[in-house]
């Protein structure tokens, strides 16, 4: 599934967002997104998930013009995700299916209610959750909740996986274990991935492509007249275990706001060596 970005502006009365974002997403790719914190990042996941429409230009999915409401060839993980407290891990995990396959009842019986039940529990298990499946959300940790969501968010087999800053309340070591695991979820289905994240370092071991959003333009006496864009476009390779990082490719040029500009590229540029 190809997402073809067409000049997408986002404008909410007289505040830009965003403006001018271009972009051509392949099937499989695994896009971090960083930027300044209210530059636009969730606004720009809400516009592939379809929760709000662009105010300008186009989103094409493998050509196609976006459907207008968000559908289950989409899934998307929050930073602080709420699973359903009164229902088991099993159960939070098959209510997914359950909706989708039984829209009015919600629920399922029969061969249909085995066969949801197997693949909620095959999803556990590769989300590492087999061992705590009757427990409630309640009693998880932060961790096994982010775990849950993901599991959610995958069993309708969406072809992309929205992420909002999914780890950014989660301790180091954790953390460490959910980049494996999004890592291996990723190889295993190739879903293409968008994340946001406020971690740069994150950013660039988990992508394949690095997206920098920032404003191009500033008028300091009206900071709402513009939006930002996608400024840097990177594509991280991995070879083996190695990942090689190949020049960042500026997309446009950047304004007067070099202090920003330049720390933001110190910053790049430190990370890739
Ligand atoms: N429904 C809305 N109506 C009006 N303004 C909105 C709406 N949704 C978002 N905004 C504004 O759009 C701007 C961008 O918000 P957004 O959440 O996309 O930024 P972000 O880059 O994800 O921020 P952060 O990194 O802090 O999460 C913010 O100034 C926010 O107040």
């Amino acid at each position: 599934m190809s997402i073809q970005i067409k000049n997408v502006w986002k404008e909410y009365g007289q505040r830009v967002i965003l403006e001018k974002v271009s972009l051509k997403v392949e099937q499989g790719e695994f896009c971090t997104l960083v930027g300044a914190s209210g530059c636009g990042k969730t606004t720009f996941l809400r516009m592939l998930l379809a929760e709000e429409q662009p105010t300008r230009g186009q989103i094409l999915i493998d050509g196609e013009a976006m459907p207008a409401e968000p559908g289950p060839d989409r899934g998307v993980v929050f930073q602080r995700y709420s699973v359903f407290p009164h229902l088991t891990v099993l159960q939070n995990v098959m209510l997914g299916m359950e909706i989708e396959q039984s829209p009015f009842w919600g629920r399922l019986s029969g061969s249909a209610k085995k066969q949801a039940e197997a693949e909620a529990r095959s999803m556990l298990e590769s989300v590492g959750l087999t061992h705590v499946c009757n427990h409630y959300p309640d009693a998880l940790s932060g961790g096994m909740q982010q775990r849950l969501a993901i599991a959610q968010a995958l069993i309708k087999k969406p072809r992309i996986l929205l992420l909002d800053e999914p780890f950014g309340a989660l301790d180091p070591g954790i953390r460490a274990d959910m980049h494996d695991l999004i890592l291996d979820l990723w190889k295993q289905t190739g879903i293409t991935i968008f994340m946001v994240t406020h971690d740069i370092k994150e950013a660039f071991h988990l992508g394949s492509r690095l997206l920098v959003f920032d404003k191009v333009r500033h008028d300091p006496q009206e900071p709402a007249a513009y939006g930002a864009s996608i400024t840097y476009d990177i594509p991280l390779e991995t070879k083996g275990s190695r990942r090689m990082y190949p020049e960042v490719r500026k997309v446009v040029t950047v304004s007067e706001h070099k202090a920003d500009r330049n720390s933001a590229m110190l910053l790049l540029q430190k990370e890739a060596a």
